[in-house]
């Protein structure tokens, strides 16, 4: 009888050279692939104080045409140490012929973005195109989200947000380390 429950067969890749290869099309956006991990600073105009944060973010495929993306963050006080969880998301990043990509982000806040943008290997545009809300979420209207590499081992992340009933403008802004582990 064969085993009930066997490995997948198929793993995700964190690197460019692992297996399986990467699809075509994943070309402008190979230099995001495994994870990342450092800090940044964050606020918003309903927040009465500024925030310091530290995230972890992984892209991996399985050999087509989409990332997974994992990103998870904790605030941290002014030495570092850890104080709480604080966002995390996951999604899927569709990309598109001149890389042109769709990402399907959700975050257990009860946001469910779909942005669109482009990559051409050193940066990625994202900008809404829909947000879908569960019933108790916060009201959010639109993000954009700018990653550029500087070099192959440091990713910095901008991200605004429209939501709550302000227009939009700074939330985040960190700077990632390639995390040589994975
Ligand atoms: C690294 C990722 C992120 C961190 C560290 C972060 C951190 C925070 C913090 C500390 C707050 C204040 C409330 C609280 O203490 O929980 C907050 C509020 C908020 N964040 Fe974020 N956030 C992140 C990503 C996002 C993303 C991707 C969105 C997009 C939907 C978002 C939307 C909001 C909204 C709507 C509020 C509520 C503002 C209000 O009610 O005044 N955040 N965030």
């Amino acid at each position: 009888m064969s085993d009930p429950a066997p490995q997948h067969p198929f793993p995700d890749a964190f690197r460019p050279g692992e297996a399986p290869a990467p699809h075509p099309l994943l070309e402008p956006v190979l230099g995001l692939l495994g994870s990342w991990r450092g800090r940044g600073r964050g606020g918003y105009p309903t927040l009465e104080e500024e925030f310091s944060y530290a995230q972890e973010v992984t892209f991996s495929h399985d050999g087509r045409p989409f990332l997974h993306y994992a990103a998870r963050a904790w605030l941290i006080d002014a030495d570092g140490a850890p104080l709480r969880p604080s966002a995390r998301e996951s999604g899927w990043w569709r990309l598109q012929p001149e890389g042109r990509v769709e990402a399907l982000i959700t975050q257990p806040t009860g946001v469910a973005e779909i942005a669109v943008g482009r990559a051409d290997g050193g940066t990625v545009d994202l900008a809404t195109h829909e947000v879908a809300l569960a019933p108790t979420a916060k009201q959010v209207d639109a993000s954009r989200r700018h990653y550029t590499l500087t070099d192959g081992d440091t990713l910095t992340f901008v991200h605004q947000l429209a939501a709550v009933g302000q227009p939009l403008q700074h939330h985040l802004s960190a700077e990632l380390r390639r995390d040589g582990r994975k």
